[in-house]
């Protein structure tokens, strides 16, 4: 048993997503690519969390192991109470029918474009044999096309919707056999600003309206404003966390608080901030000065050099302080999303 496990708890408190020190490398033709660099996770029942990240990250490679369409080369990985690295094939099959839901980037692979969205709805139901009788599928299909807000696409075929349509009628087949977790890759990357926005909101019903845990992978600036957690991944692994929430002061007004963390890992790894570290030329090493409530980080002076360093302290990580501004000593996330 490894401590992923002691954290797993029981089911009641169990989080819905538990990754850690997950590794996944890719050989072709010889050459290693290590997709994921000892990456952790962790998001909590009903949660609702965006993970964004540069092109090549990491994030379609942890979403594929999440869904339980990879296996991590190493690590701990457990979804909806699933243990995904020792899961058996029958384990999987019940795993992707009851326990997990997906929604792809490409409207088209989402739905079969020959079925209406009602059919396309009871199809999983129907694979899963649950519930047994066929209008009671048909019942439970036309509850999800009505929470989603889609209602009038019920008897049309895919091409006959637009794509914001077809995108919250695959978040129904998605959530057909009610699953824990909701997982999505890019799931507005082909949509405009105002359909996408849709299309979030129907993520969000679902969270609220049935629990469901919702994951959603994305290059779009505009899920992370939809979201109280969007977890940013760089080179492999979780690097930095934003957190959204409102907020009433004593004058009444009620304001919108963002702060922002870098990630610490169970072992005390967290990665620099690159602007942080291109400003300061910061290389090879630093020096790390315990403070009573915070550590400092400065550039490191050389092999020989023994002295601690006299000018002002040029990085330092503290507590962040209250009231939503960003820890002591970090500017705006100005990270590049591609
Ligand atoms: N099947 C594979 N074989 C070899 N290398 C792979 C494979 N899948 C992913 N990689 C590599 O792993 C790294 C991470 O890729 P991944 O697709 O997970 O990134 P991403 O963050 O999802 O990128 P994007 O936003 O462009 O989809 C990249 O260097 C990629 O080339």
């Amino acid at each position: 048993m490894t401590a992923v496990w002691d954290e797993a708890r029981t089911d009641e408190t169990e989080p819905d997503i538990l990754c850690r020190d997950l590794v996944r490398i890719f050989v072709t033709e010889g050459v290693e690519v290590q997709a994921l660099q000892g990456l952790t996770l962790r998001v909590e029942r009903g949660e609702v969390v965006a993970l964004v990240g540069a092109s090549g990250s990491g994030k379609s490679t942890l979403l594929s192991i999440l869904s339980g369409l990879d296996r991590p080369t190493g690590g701990a990985a457990r979804v909806a109470g699933q243990d995904l690295v020792a899961m058996t094939r029958a384990e999987r099959v019940d795993f992707q029918r009851h326990r997990v839901g997906f929604v792809w980037q490409q409207t088209a692979r989402n739905l079969l474009p020959y079925l209406t969205a009602t059919q396309n709805v009871v199809v999983p139901m129907a694979l899963a044999g649950t519930p047994r009788r066929t209008a009671a599928r048909a019942a439970r299909a036309a509850e999800l096309l009505a929470l989603l807000g889609v209602t009038h696409v019920a008897d049309r075929l895919p091409a006959h919707m637009s794509g914001g349509e077809q995108q919250r009628v695959a978040i129904a087949v998605a959530l057909a056999n009610d699953p824990r977790v909701l997982l999505a890759d890019e799931p507005t990357g082909e949509l405009d600003e105002a359909t996408s926005a849709e299309v979030l909101e129907a993520f969000r019903t679902a969270n609220a309206e049935l629990g469901t845990t919702v994951l959603v992978v994305t290059h779009d600036p505009a899920v992370a404003d939809h979201v109280s957690r969007t977890v940013r991944i760089r080179d492999g692994r979780t690097s930095l966390e934003v957190l959204r929430r409102r907020e009433v002061g004593a004058d009444g007004v009620a304001r919108d608080l963002v702060e922002e963390f870098a990630v610490l890992d169970p072992v005390g790894r967290m990665q620099l901030p690159p602007e942080f570290v291109t400003q300061l030329g910061l290389r090879d090493r630093v020096r790390l000065d315990l403070e009573p409530d915070h550590v400092s980080v400065w550039p490191g002076t050389g092999p020989s050099s023994a002295a601690p360093p006299t000018a002002a302290p040029p990085t330092t990580t503290s507590p962040p302080t209250s009231g939503g501004s960003r820890p002591a000593g970090r500017h705006a996330a100005t990270e590049e999303q591609s």
